[in-house]
């Protein structure tokens, strides 16, 4: 047990099925470390909520799924939140940080469909749905015979869409209908190397005042130091390309006995030009990589198509 004054934790969350999964396996572990502590869930629906039928990056990106929360914190409605890390912008509003960094859960992109078992199963003129930039990006440079539409939502309507017979197969993040006990629908998950994941995808971090020093003591057992690494190198390459918006960026570590290994992706929206790099390093260096790889990126051509991108 810490010690602390501290008697309760307050968890702003969304209101979307994964968002209050989320919140109430935060809740759990905490209560599991600090038995005495009474945690409490505070839901809200922020813009990104409220948006549903307008593609994320023409309405200005992640940013609008996390700002309510981080309001809360800051006026002390609430003391952390927890996010899905690919969702959290890559700067915090000053007085707010991420302090930690939960276990992975299964970080690749799932194939899920009713008629085909695998993307490679597809016929050419097939419907694929995902508002992924990165996922249609590295999709069409994959298959330039399918066809990539757009799939908003949360996971349940996305699953609905498909159901409807709107699309041929969906891509979903696996970790997303793993923890809402939704497995089952996954007919293959795609390897890393078929398809680069998002930064952080997978992980829960969770965002508290950055000078709350007895929350951080509770929230202390959360961390899983390996996760940390990880998501801090594929953050700090999304930051050095100033990914901060919906981009067709990929980057994906491991680490093997220390060693961190990072694989970058930038796309063009066709598909048609597709640069990619790794490299390695102690995983204590992680944000040096992420930054080192982010600037290869760039001087190898990532900076004209990220112009464009954000051009659009
Ligand atoms: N963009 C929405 C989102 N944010 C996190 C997840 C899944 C879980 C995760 O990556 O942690 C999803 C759903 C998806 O992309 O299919």
């Amino acid at each position: 047990m810490t010690q602390t004054s501290v008697s309760e934790i307050r968890i702003a969350t969304r209101e979307s099925q994964l968002a209050l999964w989320q919140a109430h396996f935060v809740k759990q572990q905490l209560e599991l470390a600090h038995p005495e502590l009474t945690v409490t869930l505070v839901p809200m629906t922020t813009k990104g909520d409220q948006i549903l039928d307008t593609p994320l990056a023409k309405i200005g990106g992640k940013a609008l799924f996390v700002k309510e929360l981080e309001v809360a914190m800051l006026e002390g409605r609430a003391d952390i939140a927890v996010h899905s890390m690919k969702d959290v912008p890559v700067e915090f509003p000053e007085g707010l940080m991420l302090n930690t960094i939960c276990e992975r859960e299964d970080p690749r992109d799932a194939f899920v469909s009713n008629q085909f078992d695998r993307l490679d199963d597809l016929p050419a003129g097939a419907i694929v749905g995902t508002s992924s930039l990165r996922r249609q990006c590295q999709l069409k440079a994959l298959r330039p015979d399918l066809v990539i539409k757009d799939l908003r939502g949360n996971v349940n309507t996305r699953l609905r869409k498909l159901d409807e017979g709107q699309y041929d197969a969906i891509i979903l993040a696996a970790a997303g209908l793993i923890r809402l006990e939704m497995s089952e629908r996954i007919k293959h998950a795609i390897d890393t190397h078929t398809l680069l994941p998002a930064n952080g995808q997978g992980a829960v971090g969770i965002e508290c005042r950055a000078h709350d020093n007895e929350i951080k003591a509770l929230l202390a057992p959360l961390e899983h130091t390996a996760t940390r690494y990880r998501v801090l190198a594929e953050r700090a390459m999304n930051r050095g390309l100033e990914g901060g918006c919906q981009v067709p960026i990929g980057s994906y570590s491991e680490i093997t006995d220390g060693e961190l290994h990072l694989r970058g992706l930038v796309g063009s929206l066709d598909g048609q030009t597709v640069i990619q790099d790794d490299i390695r390093g102690p995983q204590e260096d992680a944000e040096q990589l992420g930054a080192e790889l982010a600037s290869r990126l760039l001087k190898a051509g990532a900076d004209v198509i990220l112009n464009e991108v954000y051009d659009k």
